[in-house]
């Protein structure tokens, strides 16, 4: 339903997204994870056709991302979704539905299946005054008012409380379960667990890790033994010879004094045996033994937490106060600004007229345009 090919976006040089490539299936929900800066939200506005690779290619329900043809098939929610304060739930969603050109009768229909869906109350009190969860939750009944086939959502959860944190996370495997193929970026490892059937994990605009959950953590992370003894191993290793034996990697692990008993992290049952050895020489024990299988969290701490090679322009650029380096949206207008397709308009300036729009496109310019 979705294939990413080699895809490379660079704002003035520098790289947001480096070769890129990744498909989605037909009514799978895909997680794309990453720390701040990674290349997330480019990635997803390339989905959704708001702005053009640099190379390379996406394609989406059979079309290029750049083909406004694409949005007939997309719902996208943007990180920051803007309401017209002003309309109610109900009146936002028909005037977005008007722009889809769905017929009144099927639009009421569809709407009242999301906002019942999403738990939605005061649908009829005005967007400005609602709660931010309620805000979030109309602008996910809006990415459905033209029915696509493929969602592309941006955060869906960040920043909700937890009950509406789980009826979004929920909603999202109904719409899987409805066929629906969605795509959606998240900082949460919890909310990507939880509902993704596969994940890349990107850093610094490069994908570092994909799979599912569990093939990530075998491929990427390790098991650890927590192994906990009545003396400290660093005391029976004293007595009973050379710390350098413990641990595969020639270390003695990780000691820690919790209560009455010593807990050392070791990599491996030899090096637990190692453990239990030193510290029975010593006339000590071992109490316990844990063991460990690392979480996706361990995995993503080990994946992002060292620096890539191969991002141009960043930190040169950065240091040289020139444009694209920090990548706060500054760059050089010929490249940095995010173009809509074919170049129709900058984003902030040389609007097309609204007759030349396509129903979605006047959908998706009335989602970014909302309520500035
Ligand atoms: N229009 C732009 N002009 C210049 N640089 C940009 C632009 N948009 C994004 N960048 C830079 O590209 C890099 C990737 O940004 P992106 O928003 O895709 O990351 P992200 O993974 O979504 O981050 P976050 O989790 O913070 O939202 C960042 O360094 C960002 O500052």
């Amino acid at each position: 339903m979705i294939t990413v090919d080699a895809l490379e976006k660079t704002y003035g040089g520098f790289a947001a997204v480096v070769d890129s490539t990744f498909s989605v299936a037909e009514g799978e929900v895909f997680g794309i994870v990453g720390p701040n800066g990674a290349g997330k939200t480019t990635t997803l506005k390339v989905l959704a056709g708001l702005i053009e690779p640099t190379s390379g290619e996406a394609r989406v329900a059979g079309y290029d991302s750049t083909e406004p043809a694409m949005r007939h098939h997309l719902g996208f929610l943007p990180e920051e979704s803007p309401l017209y304060e002003e309309m109610t739930a109900t009146s936002y969603l028909r005037f977005f539905a008007d722009l889809y050109e769905v017929p009144r009768s099927v639009a009421d229909e569809r709407i009242e299946r999301a906002l019942d869906r999403l738990d939605l109350d005061h649908r009829d009190r005005r967007l400005g005054d609602v709660s931010k969860g309620m805000k979030r939750k109309v602008a996910i009944a809006r990415s459905l008012v033209n029915d696509p086939d493929v969602l592309v959502y941006d955060e869906p959860a960040s920043g909700l409380d937890p009950v509406t944190t789980n009826s979004v996370l929920e909603f999202t495997r109904e719409l899987r379960a409805a066929g629906k193929t969605v795509v959606f970026s998240a900082h949460n490892l919890y909310h990507v667990e939880s509902v993704c059937d596969r994940v890349v994990i990107m850093n610094e605009g490069r994908i570092v890790a994909r799979g599912t959950v569990d093939g990530i953590r075998e491929r990427h992370g390790e098991t650890t033994y927590h192994v906990y003894t009545d003396v400290p191993p660093e005391a029976a290793v004293g007595e009973a010879g050379d710390a350098e034996e413990f641990g595969d990697d020639g270390t003695l692990g990780d000691t820690e004094e919790i209560g009455d008993r010593y807990r050392t992290v070791v990599p491996s049952m030899d090096a637990v045996e190692r453990v239990r050895e030193a510290v029975s020489a010593a006339g000590g024990a071992v109490v316990d033994i844990r063991t460990r299988e690392p979480s996706l969290e361990d995995v993503f701490l080990d994946l992002v937490g060292r620096p890539m090679p191969g991002r141009r322009g960043g930190v040169e650029a950065a240091e040289n106060g020139t444009a694209g380096g920090s990548g706060d949206g500054d760059a050089d207008a010929s490249e940095g600004r995010d173009r809509d397709h074919a170049g129709d308009r900058t984003r902030d300036g040389d609007r097309t007229r609204d007759g030349d729009r396509t129903p979605a496109e006047r959908a998706e310019a009335a989602t970014s345009e909302g309520a500035e």
